[in-house]
């Protein structure tokens, strides 16, 4: 099944849907390969290789720091202090809990500082980092809302898939956590609104924008957790 190019043909075949559904469906089949990937299901099944997690850990580190600044632009561009404020309330989070959360798995999977300190980019990485950089650049608030909303609703859609499982090991648990906790799910739940406020009311150009920014960090998104299985690859 083909999804609609606009936003506009999209609702005429689905009345009731909101603008994130759009973008969702217009994601496939990225949207699918990057929330339930191996990786994640291993994760839950504790059966993740600590040498596949540190490699991912010390390249989402990387990406964990363009994307609290990311989050600093979020602050900015949104329009007044009702929209700022979840955003600081996570931007919070993500440089207290989450990062105590890197720095401790770091030291117990014995990954030296200087690797997650400098650490060499995989590609995938760089390209990623270069679409948060850029969003954020961007000046336009929908650009950035596009850009966080794949971001963090994949992961919420993957954490939540998780179920009860947690694995004994906390720097697999805890990741789990961090992306299943109400707190996490309701600024989600809200950044998905705000993305559907704005993204319904902007013009058919930016709306393609968003469409293509979220479709591409998908795309990104999946090649990331392949990444930490076969660093070699390159595409
Ligand atoms: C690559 C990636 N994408 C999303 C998330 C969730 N913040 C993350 N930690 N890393």
């Amino acid at each position: 099944m083909t999804v609609p190019e606009s936003f506009q043909a999209f609702l005429n075949e689905n009345p009731d849907a909101a603008f994130h559904d759009w973008l969702r469906e217009s994601a496939e089949p990225f949207w699918t390969k990057a929330t339930a990937h191996r990786f994640t299901e291993e994760l839950a099944e504790g059966t993740l290789d600590p040498q596949v997690c540190a490699r991912y850990l010390v390249q989402d580190y990387a990406f964990v720091d363009s994307f609290v600044s990311l989050l600093g632009y979020a602050v900015a561009y949104a329009p007044a202090m009702p929209q700022k404020r979840p955003f600081a309330g996570f931007l919070a989070a993500v440089t207290s809990e989450e990062n105590d959360y890197f720095l401790r798995s770091f030291q117990a999977l014995g990954v030296p500082e200087t690797q997650w300190r400098d650490p060499e980019l995989a590609p995938v990485t760089a390209e990623l980092l270069s679409v948060l950089q850029d969003s954020g650049r961007s000046g336009s608030y929908p650009q950035v809302l596009a850009t966080l909303l794949a971001a963090e609703w994949s992961y919420l859609t993957w954490g939540l898939a998780c179920g009860d499982r947690r694995p004994q090991a906390f720097w697999m648990a805890e990741w789990i956590d961090l992306h299943a906790l109400p707190e996490f799910e309701e600024f989600v739940t809200w950044l998905r609104d705000e993305t559907s406020r704005v993204g319904a009311a902007a013009t058919p150009e930016v709306q393609q924008q968003m469409c293509r920014t979220f479709r591409h960090m998908m795309q990104l998104e999946e090649r990331f957790f392949d990444h930490a299985y076969d660093p070699e690859a390159r595409r």
